[in-house]
C-alpha cells in the first residue's frame, strides 16, 4: 500500500513566478520524458506547446528528443511486430533508475486497471455524430461547408490526441531538483508492506536532494511508515500554488474529525502546526490519523442522515444517482445502524453515542442538511475541536481553508459529496494505518486485525471490506479466518443479508476503483473476480464517475449569472480558475430552448452559421450557405434556429463583455471582433462572426474509453468560448489543469485546488455550460486556458446537445461598394497576446494571428479534409 505525501511547493510558487525558465541540458529525466509523452498526447507535434508543458526543455530540445523517441518507437515496433504503446516506453531517456522503472511499471499497471489508456486505433468516431448523413440527406452544401460539417466526425479521432491517460499532465513548473526529488517521496504502510517495496532502492536518497529524502525517511520511520523507494505514481500529483492538495486534504480530514484524530493518537491537539505545507512532511502520523478520523466521520455521518428517512443524504449522493444509492441512505433510519457502525466514538465533546453530528457545534444543524457547505462543516468541526466557544468563530486556518474551499462569490452547484471524496481520500491516504488508528481509537468502523495480517493485499481487502461491511465469507480472500471483522469498540457486527452482498461487492469494486484511480492501490491480484469486472475502463467510468476525483473539489462546477453586479467578477474568476462554468440567468427565451434542434435525430452533427448568399459569395473561408430542411417538413424550424442563433450571438457578446470587464479589459474589447461595423446595404447582417451552432445527437451507445469509443474525444474548442446546451443526459466531462500554475499568483480565495482529473459536468438543460476556447487562451497568453473536454456516454442513453461556438470574424473587414461608410470601420480581427498578460518573465507565447488564420490552422491540424491541400482556395 502506498501512501503519498506531497512536498511543499509553496516556495516554488512564490519565488518562481517571475523568474526565467530554467532549461536543463543533458539527459532527460524520467519525469521530463513523461511530460513529453503527455505533451505528445495532448498537443500532437506542437513542439512549442509540449516544451511549455515540460518547462525545463527548449523547443529544439523537445524536437530532438521527439526524433529519438520516434526512432525508438519505430524500432520497438519493428522488433515486436506490433504498435508500441509510447506510454509504456520506459526504455531509456536519461536517468531512469532501476527503481523508477520498476515503479513506473507497477504504476502503469495500476493505472491501466484503473483507467486504461486508449487503444491506438481510436474508433471514437463511431460514437461521434457523423456528417455523412448530412451529405446523404441531399442538402446542398458548399465544399467548404461540408468540410466543416465533417469536423464532427474527424475531430473525435484526429483532434483528439486522446487524453485517456490515467492521470493528466501537470503543467506545473518544476523549479529545482530538490523539489523534484521531494515530490518523489511517498510512504507505504509498514503494517503490511510487501517485501519487494522494502527491498527496492531508495531513489529519494540517491537523488539530488539527500537532505530531503533523509528527513522524509526519518520522519516516516519515526512514524512507523516506510519510505517507498520511488515516486509511485505515473504522474506527479499536481498541486496548487498556495494550498497543496495534500495539506488541504489532510487539513480537511483532520478538521472533520479532529477529536477522533486526537483520540487515535492520544494527542492533545490533532493538527500540529497545521496549514503550513511543510508540516505535511513532518506529520506522517497525523496523516494516517487524519484518514482514520475521516473514516470516522464518513461512516458516522450517514447514520445520522438515515435518522430522517425523508431527507436525502448528502453524503453519498451525486454522480449518476442510482449508482450511488447506498445502504446508508437506503437504511431504515431507525438508528440501529449506529450499533453496526460501532458506538465508541472516541470523540470528545459529543452529546451522544456514535454520531459526531451530535456534537454541540455552532453549525451542527447544517452539517447534514442538503445545502451543507463545506464551510459549515469545517467550521463546525474545527471550532468544536479547537474548543472555541460556540459563537461561530473559527480558527484562522479553518476560515482560510473554508474560504479557499468554497470561494467567496461563486454560487457553487452540487454540494460536495464529501463522504465519497473522503472515502477515496481515506482509502487512498493510509488504509492500513487508518484502520489501525481507528481501531486503536476504539474505531467507529470495523478495523481489520492488522497484526494478524500476513499480506498487504489481505489487509487492504479487509480494510475496504470492513469499510463496506462485506461479510468475511463474501470477501473472497485467502486467509479469511484472520479477517474476521471486529466491530468498533468491540461490539458485535450485524451480518448483512446475502442480497446485500452484491451491493456491497459492487461498492467494494467502486471504492477500489476509485482508490486505484487515486493511485492508492497497487495490487489487483486479490480482487475477487466479480470485483475485477468492475474495474474495466468503461464500467469504471460508468460506475464511478464521481469517485474519480482525487480531492473533494471537483464535484462542483461554478455557476455564474449572466447578469447582476457580480457577474463580471464571478465569470472572470470561474474562467481563471476553472475554465468551465454554468451560465444561469442568461435570458434566453426558455421557449426557444427545447425547440432548438431536437428535430435532428440522425447520427450526425449539423452546423448552422450566419446566413450567407446561396453562392456563398458573401461568406468567408470555411463557411457556406446553411442547409435547411424544407419548411413543409419541419415548419418554422429555420426561423426558430435563426432566432436562436441570434440570441446566442447576443449572449456570447454579453458573456464576452462580462469576461472582459472581469479581466480588467475594456468591456467592449471583444465586441468588434464579432461584429461587422459595416452594414451591408442589402444584407444587413451585423456580424461576420464565424460562430456556429452545432446540433449533436449521440446515439444510445455506451462509451468504452479503453477502446476509444467515446461520444466525443478529448479536445478543446477553437473559438473564444462555447455555450453548450444539453438535454438531461450526462456525458460531458471536463479536464482541469488549473489555471494559475504559472502566470499569476493564485488568489487566496481560489475555488479550485488545481488538479487534473476528468470530472463529470452535470447536465443543466435550462442553463448553458460554458467552456473557454483556444483563441481566448491565445489572447490571454495562456493566463486563461481552453478547457479540454470530452463526451463519455456512460449511461448509454441517447443524448442531444447544441454547442454554440462563439468565434470571431474571420479576418480583416473589408470595404465593399455596398457598405454604408458611416458604419464602416477597418478593424482587423487580430488575435494577439494582450499586453496585460505579457510580462518580462513571460513574453508573448503566441505570434499575432487572425481569427481566420487560427481557425484554418486548427482545422488543418485536425481535419484531413480541411487541410490547405484539400482546400487550396482557402
Ligand atoms: O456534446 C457535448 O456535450 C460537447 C460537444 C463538444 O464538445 C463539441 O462539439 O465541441
Ligand atoms: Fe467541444
Amino acid at each position: 500500500m502506498v501512501v503519498r505525501i506531497d512536498y511543499d511547493d509553496s516556495s516554488d510558487m512564490e519565488e518562481g513566478l517571475d523568474t526565467e525558465e530554467e532549461f536543463q541540458t543533458g539527459r532527460w529525466t524520467a519525469e521530463e520524458h513523461e511530460r513529453f509523452l503527455q505533451g505528445l498526447a495532448l498537443y500532437n507535434k506542437q513542439w512549442k506547446l509540449i516544451a511549455d508543458l515540460i518547462r525545463t526543455r527548449t523547443v529544439v530540445q523537445v524536437r530532438t528528443h521527439a526524433q529519438k523517441h520516434f526512432q525508438k518507437v519505430a524500432k520497438l515496433e519493428a522488433q515486436s511486430g506490433r504498435p508500441h504503446d509510447t506510454d509504456d516506453d520506459d526504455s531509456g531517456y536519461g536517468n531512469f533508475s532501476a527503481a523508477s522503472t520498476s515503479s513506473s511499471t507497477s504504476t502503469s499497471q495500476l493505472s491501466f486497471n484503473a483507467y486504461p489508456p486508449p487503444s491506438s486505433s481510436s474508433n471514437s468516431s463511431s460514437a461521434r455524430p457523423t456528417a455523412a448523413a448530412a451529405a446523404a440527406d441531399g442538402c446542398r452544401r458548399s465544399r467548404r461547408a461540408s468540410a466543416i460539417a465533417a469536423a464532427s466526425t474527424i475531430s473525435a479521432a484526429a483532434r483528439t490526441a486522446e487524453l485517456e491517460s490515467p492521470d493528466p499532465p501537470s503543467p506545473k513548473r518544476r523549479k529545482s531538483s530538490h523539489e523534484r526529488s521531494a515530490r518523489a517521496a511517498s510512504f507505504s504502510s509498514s503494517a503490511g508492506r510487501r517485501p519487494s517495496s522494502a527491498a527496492a532502492p531508495q531513489r529519494a536518497e540517491t537523488a539530488d536532494s539527500p537532505a530531503f529524502s533523509k528527513s522524509a525517511a526519518q520522519l516516516a520511520q519515526g512514524a512507523g511508515l516506510h519510505v517507498r523507494s520511488t515516486f509511485p505514481f505515473a504522474q506527479p500529483f499536481v498541486m496548487p500554488r498556495r494550498s497543496p492538495t495534500s495539506v488541504a486534504e489532510i487539513s480537511l480530514a483532520t478538521m472533520l474529525a479532529p477529536s477522533g484524530a486526537a483520540a487515535a493518537l492520544g494527542l492533545a491537539h490533532p493538527w500540529p502546526q497545521h496549514a503550513s505545507s511543510t508540516s505535511v512532511l513532518s506529520f506522517p502520523k497525523p496523516m494516517a490519523t487524519a484518514a482514520a478520523a475521516l473514516n470516522n466521520q464518513l461512516y458516522r455521518a450517514p447514520v445520522a442522515a438515515a435518522a430522517d428517512p425523508a431527507a436525502p443524504s448528502p453524503w453519498l449522493s451525486g454522480g449518476y444517482g442510482d449508482s450511488y444509492s447506498t445502504h446508508e441512505t437506503a437504511s431504515s433510519g431507525s438508528g440501529t445502524e449506529s450499533e453496526e457502525w460501532g458506538s465508541e466514538s472516541g470523540l470528545s465533546g459529543g452529546r451522544g453515542s456514535a454520531d459526531i453530528l451530535e456534537l454541540d457545534l455552532p453549525f451542527g444543524d447544517t452539517l447534514l442538511s442538503d445545502d451543507t457547505t463545506v464551510f459549515d462543516a469545517i467550521g463546525a468541526l474545527s471550532s468544536a475541536a479547537a474548543g472555541t466557544p460556540a459563537n461561530g468563530a473559527l480558527p484562522d486556518f479553518a476560515r482560510a481553508f473554508a474560504a479557499d474551499f468554497t470561494g467567496d462569490s461563486l454560487d457553487l452547484l452540487e454540494p460536495i459529496p464529501l463522504a465519497r471524496a473522503g472515502m477515496c481520500l481515506a482509502v487512498k491516504s493510509a488504509p492500513a494505518a487508518a484502520a489501525a488508528a481507528a481501531a486503536a481509537a476504539g474505531g467507529c468502523f470495523a478495523a481489520p486485525p492488522l497484526a494478524a495480517a500476513a499480506e498487504e493485499e489481505q489487509d487492504l481487502d479487509r480494510f475496504v471490506c470492513s469499510l463496506l461491511q462485506v461479510p468475511p465469507q463474501q470477501q473472497g480472500l485467502a486467509g479469511s479466518g484472520s479477517a474476521r471483522l471486529t466491530g468498533g469498540g468491540g461490539r458485535g457486527r450485524r451480518q448483512r443479508a446475502p442480497e446485500c452482498c452484491a451491493e456491497s461487492r459492487a461498492r467494494l469494486a467502486r471504492v477500489r476503483a476509485a482508490a486505484a484511480l487515486n493511485g492508492a492501490f497497487e495490487h489487483t491480484a486479490a480482487l475477487p473476480p466479480a470485483a475485477d469486472a468492475h474495474l474495466s475502463g468503461a464500467s469504471l467510468i460508468r460506475r464511478a464517475p464521481a469517485l474519480c476525483t482525487r480531492g473533494v473539489r471537483y464535484q462542483r462546477v461554478p455557476a455564474c449569472r449572466a447578469s447582476g453586479p457580480e457577474a463580471a467578477e464571478t465569470i472572470a474568476k470561474a474562467c481563471k480558475e476553472y475554465g468551465f462554468f454554468i451560465l444561469t440567468n442568461h435570458g434566453i427565451d426558455p421557449d426557444l430552448l427545447p425547440e432548438k434542434g431536437y428535430y435532428i435525430r440522425r447520427e450526425e452533427g449539423y452546423y448552422i452559421r450566419r446566413e450567407v448568399a446561396e453562392d456563398g459569395s458573401d461568406g468567408d473561408p470555411l463557411t457556406g450557405p446553411n442547409c435547411w430542411p424544407s419548411d413543409d417538413l419541419i415548419p418554422g424550424w429555420r426561423d426558430t434556429m435563426l432566432r436562436y442563433f441570434d440570441a446566442m450571438m447576443a449572449l456570447g457578446l454579453r458573456v464576452a463583455a462580462l469576461l472582459a470587464e472581469g479581466l480588467g479589459l475594456e468591456r467592449d474589447f471583444f465586441a468588434p471582433h464579432f461584429t461587422r461595423l459595416e452594414r451591408h446595404f442589402f444584407a444587413p447582417h451585423f456580424t461576420r462572426s464565424m460562430s456556429a451552432l452545432r446540433l449533436l445527437h449521440y446515439r444510445a451507445e455506451v462509451s468504452d474509453v479503453s477502446k476509444g469509443v467515446l461520444g466525443a474525444g478529448a479536445h478543446s474548442d477553437y473559438g473564444l468560448l462555447t455555450l453548450l446546451a444539453t438535454d438531461n443526459v450526462p456525458g460531458l466531462q471536463a479536464h482541469l489543469y488549473g489555471k494559475w500554475f504559472d502566470v499569476l499568483p493564485r488568489p487566496a480565495d481560489s475555488i479550485v485546488q488545481l488538479n487534473g482529473e476528468w470530472f463529470d459536468v452535470p447536465p443543466r438543460p435550462a442553463d448553458f455550460i460554458v467552456n473557454l476556447g483556444d483563441m481566448l487562451q491565445r489572447w490571454t497568453n495562456d493566463a486563461l486556458r481552453s478547457t479540454v473536454h470530452r463526451v463519455v456516454n456512460a449511461a448509454g442513453r441517447e443524448r442531444y446537445s447544441i454547442p454554440f461556438f462563439f468565434e470571431p470574424n474571420f479576418d480583416t473587414q473589408s470595404w465593399s461598394m455596398w457598405s454604408i461608410p458611416f458604419f464602416f470601420e477597418n478593424f482587423d480581427t487580430q488575435v494577439t497576446c494582450l499586453p496585460q498578460f505579457v510580462f518580462a518573465a513571460r513574453p508573448a507565447r503566441y505570434a499575432p494571428t487572425t481569427s481566420g488564420r487560427h481557425l484554418l490552422d486548427k482545422y488543418a491540424q485536425t481535419h484531413t479534409d480541411a487541410s490547405p491541400e484539400a482546400n487550396p482556395g482557402s
